[in-house]
Parts: C-alpha cells; sequence; structure tokens
C-alpha cells in the first residue's frame, strides 16, 4: 500500500545516529507529556475510529519496526472527530519498544516511562490523495498513540504476535489479513492529549497531529519478549542485531501546548 512509505527506506538513518537538521525544528516528536502544563479542551470531540479489518494486508520489518499494512486506496479504514477537523485514512500501525520493561515507549507522562507505545497512523483524504503527499504537510497526519503496560495476555496482539517470526529479519513481509486494530485501543479513548509533532522516525516532517491516549492497554511479558526477538538485520548480513530500543530521543517542548480532553 502507499503507506508502507518504502521511499523512507532509502532515507532511513539507524536511530542512534539523528540526523543533523530536521525540516523546520519547533515541532518534533516525542515529547514528555506534562499533565500539569496540559490544558483541558472542552471543545476537544470524541474520537471516532471506523477500521474495516478487509483492508489489513501485510506485516512488514522495515529494519525500524515492524508495521501492520492497511489497504488506504479507499476510505474503508478511518478516523475522524477529537481535535480533527478532516478525515483520516489508517494506512499501517507499527510499535517501539526497549530492551527490557523498563523503558520503551517514544511519550512520556510526567517522565513515566512504558515498556512500549503503538502508532495508528492516518493520512488527511480528505485534503490529500496519497500518503507520501500528506506526510510533507502540516496538516498532513495523525497519529494516535497507545501506552503498552505490563500485566494481562493481550488476547487480540496475540495474533500478531504468533505472525512476527515470520518477519524476523528485515525487509521480510508476511500476508496478514482480517485484523481489526480496534482491539488494540483502551476501552476508553475519550480521554486522550493532543498536541502539533513531527514523525519520530524518517523523514521526521512536522505533519503530524498526535492524540495519546491516557489509557494504557496491557500485554503480557511474554508477548513483549516476542517483539524484541526480531532483528534490525537482513538475513544476510553476519552480524544479526536485535531489534530493540527503537525509539527517538525526546524533544523540546518549544512554543506548543499540549490539550487535554478531560479535566
Ligand atoms: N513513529 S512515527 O512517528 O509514526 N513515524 C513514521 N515514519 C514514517 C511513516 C510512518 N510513521
Ligand atoms: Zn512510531
Amino acid at each position: 500500500s502507499a503507506c508502507s512509505s518504502r521511499f523512507v527506506l532509502s532515507q532511513m538513518h539507524p536511530m542512534w545516529q539523528e540526523p543533523l537538521e530536521v525540516p523546520g525544528g519547533d515541532r518534533q516528536s516525542p515529547i514528555d507529556i506534562s499533565i500539569r502544563k496540559s490544558v483541558f479542551d472542552p471543545n476537544l470531540k470524541p474520537l471516532v475510529t471506523r477500521y474495516d479489518p478487509r483492508t489489513c494486508q501485510q506485516i512488514w520489518n522495515n529494519g525500524y519496526s515492524f508495521l501492520v499494512e492497511y489497504d488506504d486506496r479507499t476510505d474503508k479504514s478511518t478516523l475522524h472527530g477529537g481535535p480533527l477537523e478532516d478525515q483520516f485514512r489508517l494506512c499501517q500501525f507499527h510499535f517501539h519498544w526497549g530492551e527490557n520493561n523498563n523503558w520503551g515507549s517514544e511519550h512520556t507522562v510526567d517522565r513515566h516511562l512504558y515498556p512500549a507505545e503503538l502508532h495508528l497512523v492516518h493520512w488527511n483524504s480528505d485534503k490529500y490523495s496519497l500518503f507520501e503527499e500528506a506526510v510533507m504537510e502540516d496538516n498532513g497526519l495523525a497519529v494516535i498513540g497507545v501506552f503498552m503496560k505490563v500485566g494481562r495476555r493481550h488476547e487480540g496482539l496475540q495474533k500478531l504476535v504468533d505472525a512476527l517470526p515470520a518477519v524476523r529479519h528485515k525487509d521480510s513481509v508476511v500476508e496478514f489479513t482480517k485484523f481489526d486494530p480496534s482491539c488494540l485501543l483502551p476501552q476508553n479513548t475519550n480521554e486522550y492529549w493532543t498536541y502539533a509533532g513531527s514523525l519520530t522516525t524518517p523523514p521526521l516532517t512536522e505533519a503530524v497531529t498526535w492524540i495519546i491516549m491516557k489509557q494504557p492497554i496491557e500485554v503480557s511479558h511474554d508477548q513483549l519478549a516476542v517483539f524484541r526477538s526480531l532483528l534490525f538485520t537482513s538475513a544476510e548480513e553476519e552480524v544479526q542485531k536485535s531489534m530493540v530500543n527503537n525509539f527517538r530521543v525526546q524533544q523540546s517542548l518549544k512554543d506548543r501546548t499540549i490539550r487535554s480532553s478531560f479535566n
């Protein structure tokens, strides 16, 4: 699908070598969400997600994370409401995690680190016709962030976990269908923070309206361990590197306000 953003692969730098300059630089992500600095906005609406599992296509290890990619050629899996004025189309979701359960999320809440974070990536299909186009525009993308904490096994996630050994190496792809990503959202999606930010992996463009869920989802220790069995490296590379700590360093808030949908 268009959103697999293969063009990004060519510009990709390993996480640990931040590019020297980033586009703009005054609305970069991720950030710490300071609860006392966030401002309650009573005009924020409930989030509306309508995901059609039939648009789910494949899982791909892009050497950064693993992406579950959706057919985004029509408006079948969409997001609107919340802070958004337009309708956005789901193109993929992926995760960021650590080498252990003490860290791994990209965003933090009052400096609290979670072991992992889910990103559901959508692009503005009211204003643009391709992900690649929207990724360059300041109102082009909307990413829902969901924190993950260690607890009960997540039954919906398990189908995804079982498919991971098939995409162990960078550039491997496997068919993956009929997955409804709404099972990965917390039961309360009315409480979130939202702010203007950027992609946290190249092209790092300042195109993202971030919507970070307050309520984390629970996944088991063993499910996270399978994430860590993935590799950054392709099958033919001699030295294999385990895919862990694939999060970006936090960025300055600069002149931004984080709004909350709850008091
Ligand atoms: N972690 S992130 O901000 O979602 N970054 C992304 N970069 C490229 C395409 C999709 N997402
Ligand atoms: Zn991400």
